[in-house]
């Protein structure tokens, strides 16, 4: 990252109360577990959900409708990490960083809708990718990608704790170790109770709290004294631009989208994103208890709606943070942010309690919690779905039952929120932050890209392929990354490995790096896949009600490979679903070329500097974008 080394030990004194903190933090993690312990017994009642059975669970039954995929896309997306950081690009770069956060985050998940229809359609029993990677590569296959997506899981959710609890801290002044380990305890809780379901009902309200929050934060500052209007920014950037030039900005121009930084951070957070996606099992399973109408409407949906929250938010917050940072009403005041508050993730809190005071504070602890709590409760669900099905039920206990699986999904819940509350504990003593995080990860989380798309969409390639592939990727990306930052910094430190360029060529290394492996390996010694043998082995879990309880409770089907199915989880796919897979391509053609290529980069080439007029045109656009998108998620 190109921050200037800024430092100054005043510390900034927390808005809020320590007991703020722990009653958030606590407080409405219990009340959120115990809401979910009336909402799954009320389900139970009403609709027959038993959590109790393992295909609820895991997978809602697979009849999730496309209102709560939407909103689960959105919110399990929404990470903390991602509200904190739109801001701090924008800072660092201007305009174009907020830009780039949204586009870099819409692609991947509206691609997303086409993968995920597929999978249901070559294997609509699955509960986990890697059940997919199993049945067709093997065991070694099997295990070399449950290591990159547990790898995947645990750095997206390092980086999100990292962000979280460096704000709360600074919000509230409760000790960082007391909020890193304590933000996992209420999301423990409730999934434990509500499972899949439960991360799809939270994530609703998760995602439309801190829709209605950004709503807040941001009207507050185009409407504070200071700021006044969208003109009112403009004018506090054009005053503050002499202070804030940026190295490698068209004029070193706040308001350009011609920012090679920009475009370098563009293209760090497009492939890494892409990593974090595809590579994370919490999507295939959201899209496996999707039901399949479902899924493409609810991916394409979820992928829109999420731009404008970044790119308003980070636009708005972070062009407000450099127009007042010399303000007196800045928290930092009279000294400017140091690089490591910076990268803390706390320009946003910072400026909401400029403009807000102690309520943007309390938006702001709010928001994080919403955020890291239903992006969290995603992945501990996706790995304790990895620890059931691609460990447990494979390896150690192939006959498990029922009672046996749940059991093994609610030790994977706990251990998994142990295991990274700890790491993220143990970064924190080792000096890494979400700033270094948010840049490298997509050095580790990248290298099963295109080896795991291929397993799904390409019958020729080769387990050899596979594994090969991914592994010789991941070492090239870390080659690549560290090989960088000792060529162009003369050494490898926390620092210079936290730099724009070894990241970038570091995480492009390792997305593409593999293709090339797995195309040139296929080739020379192809598979030939039968996509039919995915439906071989039967992989849905019968529950353990009796037949005559079953009869009496739901109309019960055998299944052709013999399994006991309810209605409710009875795995359909009809022809007509192909129309989807169609439409899931085009879309996810259209929102790369459209928010990625078409709209920035004629803006970048032609080096524009925003006018007054296009600013408010801008802005106008993105509240108007975000206000319909919160309808749309919230009442589909
Ligand atoms: N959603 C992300 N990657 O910020």
């Amino acid at each position: 990252m190109s921050l200037l080394l800024r430092s100054d030990d005043t510390i900034i004194p927390s808005p809020l109360p320590q007991g703020a903190g722990y009653a958030v933090v606590v407080a409405v993690g219990l009340i959120f577990a115990l809401g979910m312990i009336g909402i799954t017994r009320l389900l139970k009642k009403t609709l027959n959900e038993d959590n109790a059975n393992v295909e609820t669970f895991m997978v809602a039954n697979r009849s999730v409708g496309t209102g709560l995929v939407a909103s689960a896309v959105v919110s399990s997306w929404l990470w903390s990490t991602a509200l904190l950081s739109c801001v701090l690009v924008t800072y660092l770069y201007g305009v174009s960083g907020g830009f780039w956060y949204g586009a870099g985050c819409t692609p991947m998940i509206v691609f997303f809708a086409y993968l995920g229809v597929v999978c249901k359609k070559r294997i609509p029993e699955a509960h986990t990718v890697l059940e997919i990677v199993r049945i067709r590569y093997g065991t070694v296959a099997h295990l070399v990608f449950t290591f990159l997506a547990v790898v995947n899981n645990l750095f997206n959710t390092i980086n999100m704790i990292l962000g979280a609890a460096a704000v709360i801290t600074f919000l509230t002044g409760i000790h960082i170790m007391a909020s890193t380990f304590l933000l996992p305890v209420g999301v423990v809780l409730y999934t434990l109770v509500g499972g899949i379901k439960a991360t799809f009902l939270t994530d609703y309200i998760h995602t439309f709290v801190i829709a209605i929050l950004c709503c807040y934060l941001t009207t507050k500052t185009l409407t504070h004294h200071d700021v006044g209007s969208i003109d009112g920014l403009y004018d506090l950037v054009v005053k503050a631009q002499p202070s804030y030039e940026v190295d490698g900005n068209y004029q070193g121009s706040l308001l350009t989208m011609n920012s090679q930084q920009g475009i370098f951070f563009a293209i760090i957070l497009l492939v890494s994103n892409f990593g974090a996606v595809i590579m994370d099992t919490s999507y295939f399973i959201k899209a496996f208890a999707a039901s399949p109408k479902a899924v493409v409407p609810g991916y394409v949906v979820g992928g829109f709606a999420y731009f404008s929250i970044p790119w308003s938010l980070g636009t708005i917050m972070g062009l407000a943070a450099l127009g007042l940072e010399s303000s007196p009403i800045f928290p930092t005041y009279p000294r400017t942010m140091t690089s490591l508050e910076v990268t803390n993730g706390l320009v946003l809190p910072y400026v909401a309690v400029a403009v807000a005071g102690k309520g943007g504070a309390v938006a702001v602890l709010l928001m994080t919690f919403m955020a890291i709590t239903s992006t969290l409760s995603a992945q501990v669900i996706a790995v304790s779905s990895i620890f059931t099905f691609d460990f447990y039920r494979t390896y150690i206990n192939k006959n498990a039952d029922n009672k046996d699986v749940i059991r093994w999904s609610h030790l994977g819940v706990v251990l998994f929120a142990a295991i990274s509350a700890g790491l993220t504990a143990a970064f924190n003593y080792g000096g890494i932050n979400m700033g270094w995080t948010l840049y490298m990860i997509g050095v580790v989380t990248c290298p099963g890209i295109f080896p795991l798309i291929l397993t799904i969409l390409w019958n020729k390639q080769s387990a050899l392929a596979a594994v090969v592939s991914a592994v010789a990727g991941l070492g090239t990306g870390l080659g690549v990354w560290l090989g960088t930052a000792q060529a162009l910094f003369g050494e490898v430190t926390v620092d210079s490995t936290g730099q724009t360029l070894p990241c970038m060529y570091g995480t492009v290394a390792s997305a593409l790096s593999p293709l090339l492996y797995t195309v040139i390996l296929s080739l020379i010694w192809p598979d030939n896949y039968d996509w039919a043998r995915f439906t071989d082995e039967k992989l849905l879990l019968d529950n353990d009600t009796s037949a005559e309880e079953s009869e009496r409770e739901a109309p019960i089907r055998r299944s052709n490979k013999g399994g006991v199915l309810s209605e409710a989880s009875e795995v359909v796919y009809d022809q007509t679903d192909l129309r989807w897979q169609r439409y899931a391509l085009i879309w996810s053609l259209f929102s790369f070329f459209g928010i990625w290529v078409l709209w920035p980069l004629p803006m970048y080439g032609s080096k524009y500097i925003f006018s007054k007029v296009i600013m408010d045109c801008s802005v106008t656009h993105m509240v108007v974008d975000k206000s319909f998108h919160t309808w749309l998620v919230s009442i589909i």
